[in-house]
């Protein structure tokens, strides 16, 4: 057997060191990193998480030196990304009996990414508590930390929280505790922090708020060094990094309409953004606009949504005079959205994202918060048939926040 590597009582660490330069995300690590893999050796034997998919064997056979894969119970998946739930195939392959612990989408995610669907699975809720005989654990859902699935675990008795992505670094350290590293961890944990966590920061605090009470004396993570040196100046810089910022943002929403139905969705997206404490203005757009003034306002604004709803196949009252300007200003630090009411095709929305693609807006689209969130579900630009309803003002709102929050980062 390697060296063991103990967290806690019966708690080892059973990961792996990736010392190479690591593709990850469009990015090199270069400084490489660890897949955290903890094994629990309770009555009823528990794996939480596993390593990347790469690396399935050399998993097994670490776990092998401290239990016969066979006898474990549950395996906790935190998060389904392969670099986590990677080992999963090979563990569920060898442990044919256990159950697989996970929130309800985490499920639905691991039964057709590893062809799952005859496992028996246990379904997370937030605050759930399972008891592993020898010890308890309590999980709490941590949606998009770091994507829409995800939950973290708590172990009662050894103080110690797993919380897979949160509180972790890409470094590939033989050392593993953060008392043995032979420098400074601060910067690498803040670098994660920012390309990992911060475009989700709004979901930061709500997770700090879910463990503020839990005592905590060891922060286990996916990736990098194991914190039971001074765990708290870690959450303490989540906390720091993740809090609003203080500078006030301005939103304005140009709009043209027929019969007042643009109107109402440029309503619902101000709610949202005054939700958000961003400062926000509405106009309407008539024809003979003062081009100038609307000039003006632009370039007091960190936001500009511009809206028309479509009147045979084309944009409706002075917008378009609007959105000429645009290219001949430099707007590199401003974000434009396009948006608009329609009846069946909806072509002036398509025009108006045109218009601001020609333009050095940087342009809110489906791609760019897939890319700057992981989000998939809202739809930039933004198209509402006739007048938004229920549904749609609440999707609008939503839509609304992702804005804010871009202007907020
Ligand atoms: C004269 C007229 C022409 C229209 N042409 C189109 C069209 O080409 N494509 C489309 O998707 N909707 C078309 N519509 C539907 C409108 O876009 C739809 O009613 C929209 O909700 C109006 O929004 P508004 O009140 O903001 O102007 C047309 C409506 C009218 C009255």
């Amino acid at each position: 057997m390697n060296k063991e590597v103990k967290v806690a009582d019966n708690a080892y660490w059973v990961g792996y060191v990736d010392d190479r330069k690591v593709p990850f995300h469009r990015l090199t690590l270069e400084k490489g990193t660890t897949y955290n893999s903890y094994l629990l050796k309770t009555e009823k034997a528990t794996v939480i998480d596993t390593v990347d998919i790469s690396f399935g064997k050399v998993f097994i056979d670490k776990l092998s030196e401290y239990i016969d894969p066979t006898e474990i119970k549950y395996i906790v998946i935190n998060h389904v990304e392969p670099d986590h739930s990677g080992g999963l195939p090979a563990l569920a392959n060898k442990a044919k009996d256990a159950v697989i612990v996970t929130t309800e989408l985490g499920a639905k995610e691991l039964k057709e990414m590893y062809r799952l669907h005859d496992r028996e699975f246990l379904i997370i809720k937030d605050g759930d508590k399972l008891d592993i005989g020898g010890k308890q654990l309590i999980f709490f859902e941590t949606p998009y930390l770091h994507t829409e699935e995800t939950m973290i675990t708590y172990c009662i008795e050894d103080k110690t929280l797993y919380p897979c992505d949160i509180f972790s670094s890409h470094v590939a350290t033989y050392e593993l505790f953060n008392d043995l590293a032979t420098e400074d961890i601060t910067e690498d944990f803040e670098v994660y922090y920012q390309l990992i966590m911060h475009p989700h920061r709004p979901y930061v605090q709500d997770m700090i708020e879910k463990i503020t009470n839990l005592e905590i004396e060891i922060i286990a993570p996916s990736h990098g060094y194991i914190l039971r040196d001074n765990p708290q100046k870690y959450i303490d810089i989540y906390d720091r990094m993740s809090k609003p910022a203080t500078e006030e943002k301005r939103a304005l929403i140009l709009y043209s309409t027929m019969t007042g139905n643009t109107r109402n969705i440029a309503k619902e997206l101000r709610k949202g953004l005054e939700e958000k404490a961003i400062d926000t203005k509405v106009i309407n757009i008539k024809k003979n606009v003062d081009i100038d003034e609307i000039k003006q306002e632009i370039e007091n604004s960190d936001a500009i949504f511009f809206g028309s709803s479509t009147r045979y196949a084309d944009m409706v009252g002075g917008l378009e005079e609007v959105l000429k300007e645009l290219a001949r200003m430099d707007l590199s630090d401003k974000l434009g959205i396009a948006f608009g009411s329609y009846g069946w095709s909806g072509e002036a929305v398509e025009v108006i994202n045109d218009y601001l693609k020609d333009s050095n807006l940087k342009v809110v689209d489906s791609s760019l918060i897939i890319k700057s969130t992981g989000m998939d579900d809202l739809k930039f630009p933004i198209r509402i048939k006739f007048s938004p309803g229920e549904a749609e003002s609440q999707d609008l709102k939503e839509s609304a926040y992702v804005v804010g929050d871009l202007l907020l980062a």
